[in-house]
């Protein structure tokens, strides 16, 4: 292992390094290139010299990491970080190497060879190594604490460094209950210093942190939270007519720099990725439900620049340390300031200037209150009870919506919600509040209008909700169960609770165009069979747990299409009709284990989703002329050879538009074939109806028979009745037919509303 770089003019360590502020200094420049320390950087590093506990609170990049990257170099032995995300220690200890800095970390992710080089090392009674970063979960284990204390005996344990030490707090916004096992830390080195950092902490979460850690007497650092250098704005969705264009216009007009934009939900993720695509954004997702994988490559790509955008959910953030990011987006509504002040530091650690724009919406808001409302009962809560945190969790919450819903000072507001006092004149027009008043006000006055908008109140509306909350499938309930956010290792394996709960809770798009009405109506209907009581056979039985839906397949083509989508950007020369080729491939995946059961369907289907996230040209278009063939051969549901002509940059043959619904054979209109044509990149002239259906296939299989097709309604109509239909559903239910394996879609009328007159086959 390497040794650390000799320090100008003196040992690499001292016994106790007690280093002047010249000399610590030096060591700055050495290794880091800085010519002098930060906010509180330099006390925070005199103070764990000198042997004291210490608790830091410096503002998203101030600089928190030279806290105890200087103190391991100037003192014997090893410097313990305790960090929460692999990520995040990865990135740490690259840097590090980079510099020359002896640096490692211990985490699942470790080859088997790399762990027992770094043991090795710590057992050798003069380890060569500065740092070591681990996971809280692994400072837990008894074989870790024992290495510790030989590490300790021996006079080579330097420094404890707990970093994003909020985590420790139920009351802080990113508690982790592993981060509760490191309490004993202090108990069992008391002689050690131990230095907790964080970014985000009110005075209630500060105190906790330093009683939990029983911190000795510590030496309390506090910086300013304000980001003078970040521009904040709030823009209203509800007043946008295209979302999407306006983000797009954002980052055009911004000429294309590093951004971030943070999504609640994976599938708004990828969804919002698509439409940036679509207009031109180099843009990424990156979210749990992809495999490292491919969440190692976007990073990969954004940090070099190939990805002028990522779009994250909360799993992409904390401790990525990419400093000229100019634009951090919200896209949805944060939980709370904390969270809110955490991802928007994310721009401009550099100090130079940025921006913070935060998307808001109403109905945003209604799902995130609905969240939180039910989020307080899964969580564990050590020291607390449910009403209080879940009284906390909502008062968090109000102050973001207030930070929205509000014409003052946005920055004033931010910084006043951590217990700051602000002057006056800090903002200086670095706000939209500030420098817009009467566009801010006006916008405002608008918002209020907008029908069923309650201003300024958090609503009581989702209280009595009979949405079942596990159908929201957010990062950050996801960050909270401590198993999968531990090891960063995220099943592929979306389950279909998921699939339904990314669909059927979504509202029908005032603005979202043909397609996304068509897909909010495609939902009304399938909840509209659920709440008519009505199952969906396979062969003919009812669907049991293990059968795989129609919602499912659906939803499994989406994901399918997507991947393609992505493939096609990742690769530029693939040439077939997205849809097509995913209705093939997710075809293949039933076919295969429709008897088997949906677990099983389900990994086939994320197999699918990664294959096609890491395979070549070749290969993919091997496969789907594989798949053309055979269904082909077999003279199956769908002849429509997927790939599209190079020589023409047409589709040969036109390919199947959806799957989804049976309605009456009648010719496309020239709307429909236009819509299509657009899609697919395909001539009008050129489309035909789509031959046969996924349920025609079930037919042809026997599995149904045909089917009185009961009135549809529209998609108010279905909302409207929705509570009505629930109370008589049972009685319903009986009389409706079973075996019905999928009822007539709503009719759709050129504008995507629901009708009797035009008819076509989707
Ligand atoms: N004294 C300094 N002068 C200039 N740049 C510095 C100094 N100290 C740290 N930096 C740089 O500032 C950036 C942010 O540092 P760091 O990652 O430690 O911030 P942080 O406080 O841990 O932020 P976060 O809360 O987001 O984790 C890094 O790129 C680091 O190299
Ligand atoms: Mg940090």
């Amino acid at each position: 292992m390497k040794k650390v770089l000799p320090l100008k003019g003196g040992s690499a360590g001292s016994k106790h390094g007690m280093k002047s502020p010249k000399e610590l200094e030096s060591v700055l420049k050495q290794y880091f290139g800085y010519s002098e320390f930060r906010g509180r950087q330099l006390e925070a590093i005199e103070a764990v010299l000198s042997g004291r506990d210490c608790f830091c609170l410096m503002p998203t990049g101030g600089g928190k990491s030279m806290c105890y990257q200087i103190p391991a170099l100037v003192k014997t032995g090893v410097v313990l970080v305790i960090s929460p995300l692999i990520a995040l220690m990865e990135n740490q200890v690259s840097s590090l190497k980079s510099k020359g800095i002896p640096a490692e970390f211990l985490s699942s992710t470790q080859t088997t060879a790399n762990k027992n080089k770094i043991h090795e090392d710590l057992d050798s009674g003069n380890p060569s190594l500065k740092l070591l970063y681990v996971t809280p979960e692994l400072v837990a284990t008894s074989g870790f604490k024992a290495k510790l204390t030989k590490l300790h005996n021996r006079g080579l344990l330097g420094l404890v460094a707990i970093d994003e030490a909020h985590c420790i707090s139920t009351w802080g916004h990113d508690f982790r209950p592993s981060y509760r096992k490191i309490s004993s830390l202090r108990k069992q080195f008391p002689d050690i210093p131990i230095l907790a950092l964080t970014a985000t902490a009110v005075p209630k979460v500060q105190k906790d942190v330093i009683s939990s850690l029983s911190l000795q007497n510590p030496v309390i650092l506090k910086a300013s939270f304000n980001r003078p250098n970040i521009f904040y704005e709030v823009r209203y969705k509800d007043l946008l007519d295209d979302v999407y264009s306006d983000i797009s216009n954002l980052l055009k007009s911004s000429g294309n720099v590093c951004s971030i934009i943070y999504c609640l939900e994976r599938a708004a993720c990828d969804d919002l990725t698509m439409h940036l695509s679509q207009l031109g954004i180099s843009s990424a997702a990156y979210h749990a439900g992809l495999n490292s994988k491919v969440r190692t490559t976007v990073l990969d790509d954004w940090l070099s620049s190939r990805t002028q955008v990522v779009v994250a959910t909360v799993a992409f953030g904390m401790g990525i340390d990419r400093q000229d990011v100019r634009i951090v987006c919200h896209f949805n509504l944060p939980k709370s300031m904390e969270s809110f002040y955490q991802e928007s530091g994310r721009a401009g650690r550099d100090q130079q200037p940025s921006r913070s724009v935060l998307y808001y919406g109403l109905e945003d808001r209604r799902r995130m209150e609905f969240i939180l409302r039910n989020s307080s009962s899964r969580k564990q809560q050590p020291s607390s009870s449910s009403t209080e945190l879940s009284e906390k969790t909502l008062a968090d919450f109000s102050q973001i919506v207030d930070y929205c819903e509000s014409s003052s000072c946005r920055r004033k507001k931010i910084i006043e919600s951590f217990g700051e006092k602000v002057q006056p004149t800090l903002c200086q027009r670095t706000c939209d509040a500030c420098k817009h008043p009467n566009q801010v006000s006006s916008h405002l006055e608008d918002l209020r209008r907008v029908p069923n908008c309650r201003f300024n109140k958090i609503s009581p509306v989702f209280q009595t909700s009979s949405v079942d909350p596990k159908h929201f499938n957010t990062e950050f309930w996801n960050r909270e169960d401590d198993v999968s956010i531990s090891d960063e290792d995220i099943s592929d394996s979306d389950d279909e609770e998921e699939a339904l709960s990314n669909i059927t809770i979504s509202k029908l798009p005032s603005k979202g165009g043909f397609e996304a009405r068509l897909e909010a109506l495609e939902r009304a209907e399938n909840a509209y069979n659920q709440a008519k009581g009505q199952t969906k056979p396979q062969g003919g039985n009812l669907v049991d747990k293990k059968s795989i839906s129609q919602t499912l397949r659906d939803a499994s083509r989406k994901r399918l299409s997507g991947a393609l989508g992505q493939a096609k950007l990742r690769l530029g020369d693939l040439r077939f009709a997205e849809e097509a080729s995913a209705t093939h491939l997710e075809t293949e995946c039933f076919k295969k284990y429709q008897k088997v059961g949906k677990t099983f369907y389900n990994s086939q289907i994320a197999a699918t989703v990664r294959w096609l996230s890491s395979s070549t040209s070749d290969q993919i278009h091997g496969r789907l002329e594989a798949l053309t063939n055979q269904t082909t051969e077999a003279g199956a549901a769908t002849s429509s050879p997927c790939i599209i002509s190079d020589a023409l940059g047409k589709a040969e043959k036109p390919a199947e538009a959806t799957v989804s619904y049976e309605l009456a054979k009648t010719e496309p209109s020239d709307e429909f074939a236009k819509t299509m044509a657009s899609t697919e990149n395909m001539e009008p002239s050129k489309m035909s109806p789509p031959e046969k259906s996924v349920g025609e296939e079930a037919r042809r299989d026997g599995a149904i028979g045909t089917m009185d097709l009961p009135k549809i309604p529209s998609f108010r109509e279905f909302m409207s009745q929705k509570g009505r239909d629930r109370a008589t559903s049972s009685s319903r239910a009986e009389s409706q037919p079973r075996g019905i394996p999928r009822k007539a879609g709503p009719v759709i009328s050129k504008e995507g509303t629901t009708g009797t007159s035009k008819k076509m086959k989707l």
